[in-house]
This record gives structure tokens, sequence and C-alpha cells, in this order.
């Protein structure tokens, strides 16, 4: 099966910027991207920007997302409230790449008021470069399930 290589990216408004340096970033590599704003910088909800995003890779439409806010925190906590979301909020490249390997994330966030711009690159590509290694990651990540709280 051909990989699908569409990424979809969303941020609120403290993370505009670095949304979009992040998109030329990873088309210049060859990723196609799905960049879904917002693009002016009215204070505005990150829950609404990681569901939309988050629904983009659950259905299927996009291989990949990636979301932003100030901390990454909030958005990360929005995406994986939908049904097959894997997100993990990410200050370094060897989180980055262990999220992939092991934990099968399908979504990385960032937070634009954590990182620099470069950092938040490198996280990226190293985001983007991991692939799940499977076997006993695989029996792990097939455990998390949703169970309701007493
Ligand atoms: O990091 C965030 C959520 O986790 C938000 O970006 C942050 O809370 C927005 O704050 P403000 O409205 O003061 O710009």
């Amino acid at each position: 099966m051909t990989p699908n290589t569409r990424v979809v990216l969303s941020s609120d408004h403290a993370a505009i910027a670095l949304r979009q340096t992040i998109a030329t970033h990873i088309s210049g590599l060859g990723w196609e991207v799905e960049d879904i704003g917002p693009t002016t910088p009215e204070s505005t909800h990150y829950p609404e920007h990681g569901r939309a995003a988050a629904l983009r890779v659950a259905s299927g439409d996009c291989g990949l997302g990636i979301v932003l806010c100030g901390t990454g925190q909030g958005i990360m906590m929005a995406a994986n409230k939908v049904q097959g979301i894997r997100c993990g909020v990410c200050s370094d490249t060897f989180s980055a790449r262990m999220i992939r390997q092991h934990n099968n994330a399908n979504m990385l966030a960032l937070g634009a008021r954590v990182v620099g711009e470069g950092l938040a690159i490198e996280i990226v590509d190293a985001f983007l470069a991991s692939k799940f290694e499977g076997g006993r990651h695989a029996t792990r990540v097939d455990m998390i399930e949703p169970v309701a709280g007493d």
C-alpha cells in the first residue's frame, strides 16, 4: 500500500508563524501539506483546531498531523480525544523519534512558546523520519483503550 504522505497542520493563535514555517519546511521535503489554519492572529480556541486536525487523520484523509498551541499541551489533549489518535507533545528530538517508533503516534504536538524555530524543525524532522517498530510495542499500543472513570 502506498503510504499516505499528506500531513495536516493546525494551531491556535499562539503558533501561527511557527506552523507556517513548519508547513513550508515539510513541503520542501516532499510531504503534501494540508494547512487548515487559522491564518489571522485573533485569539482562538485550541480544542477546535486540535479536533479538526485529528479528524483529518482519524478519517485517513491525512497520514499524520502536526498541531501547535502555546505549550502544545492543550491541543494535544484535544487531539487525543478523537478515536484512533495518538498524539504526543515533544520538546526534544529523542521523544519525537520514540513516539513514532514505540507509540505509533500519528500526531505530533508542539508548543510555540516552549521551543524555538530551529529546535521545532528538528523535532518535526525526527518525527517524520521515524517509523513504528511494531512487535512488543504493537501489543502495548493495542492496550491503549478508553475506559470509563469511577
Ligand atoms: O498553550 C495553549 C493551550 O495549551 C494556548 O495556546 C494558550 O493557553 C493560549 O493562551 P492565550 O489565550 O493567553 O494566548
